[in-house]
């Protein structure tokens, strides 16, 4: 049936697809150097269909790496409707572009998806951004995403990172050790506790979020925490499925944001608007539960009401900044440090001889009568390789997040124009297999220091993005996982888990694909090791409340 509007929209996209066309082929023509070498696509579409027609089952980052391998580079080149992406899947291209030339290759890509269907948030902040997609001049005010990682380079973002900064640097973070410990105490506690269900994944959820929860907002109720555990999954979901550049075609052709939610083919739309809801929910439920001024006074001291203190209510930019960092903050520590702690215990389980070789170190080390703890990390190498070897197996953002160029440029002889998106290929970096042989096995003792051996680049290095982006909740976050582990190997054995016949049930290495990637569900058990004493956890416990455990 004819539709004035829709016929409408496509004749604007046709102009706006012409348009894309030009400009790219003009920036082309500007330079004499070639651009890097990729998948060749047909004219004015590029490489469209071979990205929709993909069916392959291969994780993004594979077909990246492989595709490398066909255009035998390390930099490639791939063009979608004039949207320029360049993939880097060496530690020399990555470290050039994305670390010494981190002034111009800082900015994020417009990422239509995330930032304009499914994240922005009216902002008091003025506009001075790096490139037109970070902010929105709207009506009301400017709209800008509040998901610190999605924004340009602006004041606005730097802000973000200052406060970041000041709260989650290494100095500071002996302080939330407390809260660490005592909720490593509780989750070892579920894991060997007979109501557990034989699925770790939201055993360790729960732990991670419940720091996150109580360092930022104070929150410390069992029922509090289910409930926001809850939101920030769903929450989650959101930027697994939109953050890498590409997830959805309107990140190529940003015109299709404006085809009315109802139209067929809009699935897109409607999926972002339940995304976006549950997003901002995660941002504003807790922190409007902590702001209500009664509660404000007998909260638990913590990130949000030491700044609310700091900051008196006229200064409605900072209150702005902290409600969005505390939202982030949230929605970072939710996800990223459960998928490494899965991947550590999805390992371990399949290699007991790594568990065996952990559990001698810590034994020698601490003994066995107390937990591990931070002031024991550096005399745990091994338990340090293996967090380090999980993160190099699977990095957690295996593609990191996508940075954007702001001006033109020229690697290795090729042209990278201003305005492109470029993808540090962090987990083909990690399989390098020059620099760690049999990439795909799980072998902590590649990080194990010997006579006359060098180490590799740590995974540390990739694993947390790159020059001014890198995460700034990389040592908090690590804190968290090295004491699960370490929690973990001290006082458990993992093994398979076992169906109602007895038999063991089988757990697949197998992982969600996304921007966010993490293993599948999988089983196993918790079994609590011998003690010396025979009373195993009960004498870790009355150990552990002996300690500065008030959180
Ligand atoms: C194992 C856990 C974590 C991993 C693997 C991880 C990884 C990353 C990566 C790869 C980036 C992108 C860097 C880039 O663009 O080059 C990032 C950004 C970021 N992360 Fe993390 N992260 C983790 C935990 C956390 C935690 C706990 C917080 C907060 C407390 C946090 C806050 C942030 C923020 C705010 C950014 C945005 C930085 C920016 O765009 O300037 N992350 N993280």
């Amino acid at each position: 049936m004819f539709n004035p509007s829709s016929v409408c929209v496509y004749f604007a996209s046709s102009f706006i697809l012409a348009y894309y066309i030009y400009h790219h082929y003009q920036r082309r023509i500007r330079s004499k150097f070639p651009l890097p070498p990729g998948p060749k696509g047909l004219p004015l579409i590029g490489s469209l269909f071979k990205v929709m027609r993909d069916k392959s089952t291969k994780p993004r980052w594979r077909k990246y790496l492989d595709m490398g391998k066909t255009h035998i580079s390390d930099i490639i080149y791939i063009n979608v409707l004039g949207d320029r992406t360049i993939v880097l899947n060496s530690a020399a291209a990555v470290t050039e572009i994305l670390e010494r030339r981190s002034g111009i290759y800082s900015s994020r890509p417009p990422a239509y998806m995330l930032k304009d269907l499914s994240g922005r948030v009216a902002s008091s902040m003025p506009l001075q951004a790096s490139n037109q997609f970070d902010c929105i001049k709207a009506g009301t005010g400017t709209l800008l995403t509040w998901i610190t990682p999605m924004n340009g380079v602006s004041l606005w973002h730097r802000l973000h990172r200052k406060t970041f900064h000041q709260y989650f640097q290494p100095r500071v973070l002996p302080r939330y050790h407390p809260v660490q410990r005592r909720l490593v105490f509780e989750f070892l506690n579920s894991l060997v506790n007979p109501s557990y269900d034989g699925c770790p994944a939201g055993y360790v959820r729960h732990y991670a979020s419940s720091i996150i929860l109580r360092v930022v907002y104070g929150i410390t109720s069992q029922e509090d925490r289910d409930h926001y555990v809850r939101l920030a999954d769903r929450a989650v979901q959101g930027i697994v499925h939109t953050g890498n550049h590409g997830s959805f075609l309107v990140d190529y052709f940003p015109l299709l944001k404006h085809i009315p939610t109802w139209m067929p083919g809009a699935t897109f739309k409607r999926q972002a608007k339940v995304w976006k809801h549950s997003a901002l929910e995660l941002r504003d439920a807790p922190w409007e539960k902590l702001a209500a001024s009664n509660s404000i006074e007998t909260a638990i001291p913590c990130f949000v009401t030491e700044n609310i203190e700091k900051f008196s209510s006229d200064m409605h930019r900072m209150q702005e900044t902290i409600k969005n960092c505390a939202g982030m903050a949230y929605i970072a520590a939710s996800d990223t440090s459960v998928s490494l702690i899965l991947t550590a215990i999805l390992h371990l389980l399949h290699n007991p001889d790594v568990q065996s070789k952990a559990q001698q170190e810590l034994d020698e080390v601490i003994g066995k009568a107390r937990l591990p703890d931070f002031g024991d990390r550096e005399k745990l190498p091994y338990i340090e390789a293996i967090m380090i070897e999980a993160l190099r197996i699977h990095p957690v953002l295996p593609l990191s997040v996508p940075h954007y160029s702001i001006e033109d440029d020229v690697y290795q002889g090729y042209f990278i124009p201003k305005g492109t998106t470029v993808i540090g290929n962090a987990a083909a970096v990690l399989h390098d297999e020059i620099v760690y042989p049999e990439p795909y096995k799980f072998k902590p003792d590649r990080w194990m220091k010997q006579e006359g051996k060098e180490l590799p680049p740590s995974s540390l290095l990739y694993g947390f993005g790159y020059g001014r982006r890198e995460c700034p909740g990389k040592h908090f976050a690590l804190d968290t996982v090295w004491l699960a582990i370490a929690g973990i190997l001290s006082t458990c054995n993992i093994t398979k888990a076992v169906d109602k016949d007895g038999q063991g049930i089988e757990a697949a290495i197998d992982y969600v694909d996304g921007m966010l990637s993490h293993p599948k569900p999988f089983k196993c058990q918790f079994s609590l090791r011998e003690f010396e004493s025979g009373a195993a956890l009960g004498a870790l416990k009355s150990s552990l409340l002996c300690s500065d455990v008030k959180a």
